[in-house]
């Protein structure tokens, strides 16, 4: 049986042959050449401010497992009330098919708020890469099931050398081993983060037991982002107290009717 992300995989096969007919690469090779540096998403997400762990807010219409999820959607609104909440940093869907994503919401965004921002997207040619940097992303998502080995580290060698973070995503026991030492504990890996996706994708069901036992098998903490199914100041709790250093949080702040009341809820002052 097909699973959604092989769907997926192979929509964004066509996807870049049909864009790059259109736009080759050597065009956006010119086009990224003396744009400003991208912002430091890697510090954004790993430095220890007051909150218990960091925010990656994620501006999210539609996902497979949901349908649409937010009818009213103005996605520069969002990334605002993001920033204005306290979030320290964005990630922004791009996928049109599958997520009603847009690479032109990530340029809206850019320019609207301070925060960096990650291109969500299922990225498995360089030319996405250098659309990313392009459109103004700071970082982009890489994700182990969707890559063998050595094309996974010659995108994040190239994301690197265009001063792109990568947040690269396991799912599972065996990816995790496959990149842990490989991918993160490596010299090249300078502004790699490690995520790991608490949605099973095969039955789109969440569990953040899947954070919480795979974190016992990472030593360095500093970089791990629990991604997917977080909906309560007590899912964060424990994320943090696990020694994650970042959520990555779509659904819950896209269902609620105000997004900064809910990102209050999640993070509570502390008291005292
Ligand atoms: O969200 C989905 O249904 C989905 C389906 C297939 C591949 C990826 C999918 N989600 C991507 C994500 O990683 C999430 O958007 C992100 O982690 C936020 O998750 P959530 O807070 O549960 O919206």
């Amino acid at each position: 049986m097909t699973t959604i992300l092989e769907k997926i995989v192979a929509t964004k096969r066509v996807e870049v042959a049909e864009r790059s007919a259109l736009t080759p690469i050597e065009a956006l090779k010119e086009q990224a050449f003396g744009l400003p540096r991208p912002r430091n998403f890697f510090h954004a997400v790993t430095r220890k401010g007051t909150k218990p762990l960091n925010l990656i807010a994620e501006v999210k219409k539609a996902s497979p497992s949901a349908g649409v999820i937010r009818e009213n959607f103005d996605p520069v609104e969002i990334a605002r009330d993001y920033a204005e909440a306290g979030a320290d940093a964005i990630s922004c869907l791009t996928d049109e098919k599958y997520f009603q994503g847009s690479l032109e919401y990530l340029k809206a965004i850019r320019l609207a708020v301070d925060l960096p921002v990650l291109r969500k997207d299922f990225i498995i040619d360089p030319y996405q890469v250098w659309e990313a940097r392009v459109a103004g992303a700071d970082a982009i998502l890489l994700i182990a099931e969707c890559l063998p080995i050595n094309e996974l580290i010659d995108l994040q060698i190239l994301a690197t050398e265009l001063n792109l973070t990568t947040l690269i995503e396991v799912h599972d026991m065996e990816n995790l081993i496959r990149v842990r030492d490989r991918v993160i504990g490596f010299p090249h890996r300078s502004y790699s983060l490690l995520g790991i996706n608490n949605r099973d994708l095969r039955t789109f069901k969440t569990d953040l037991g899947t954070t919480l036992r795979m974190a016992e098998l990472v030593e360095d903490r500093s970089v791990l982002v629990s991604e997917s199914g977080i909906h309560t100041a007590w899912d964060v709790q424990k994320l943090a107290d696990a020694g994650v250093a970042a959520v990555l949080v779509g659904e819950s702040l896209m269902r609620s009717p105000d997004i900064k009341a809910k990102v209050r809820e999640l993070f509570p002052p502390k008291k005292g």
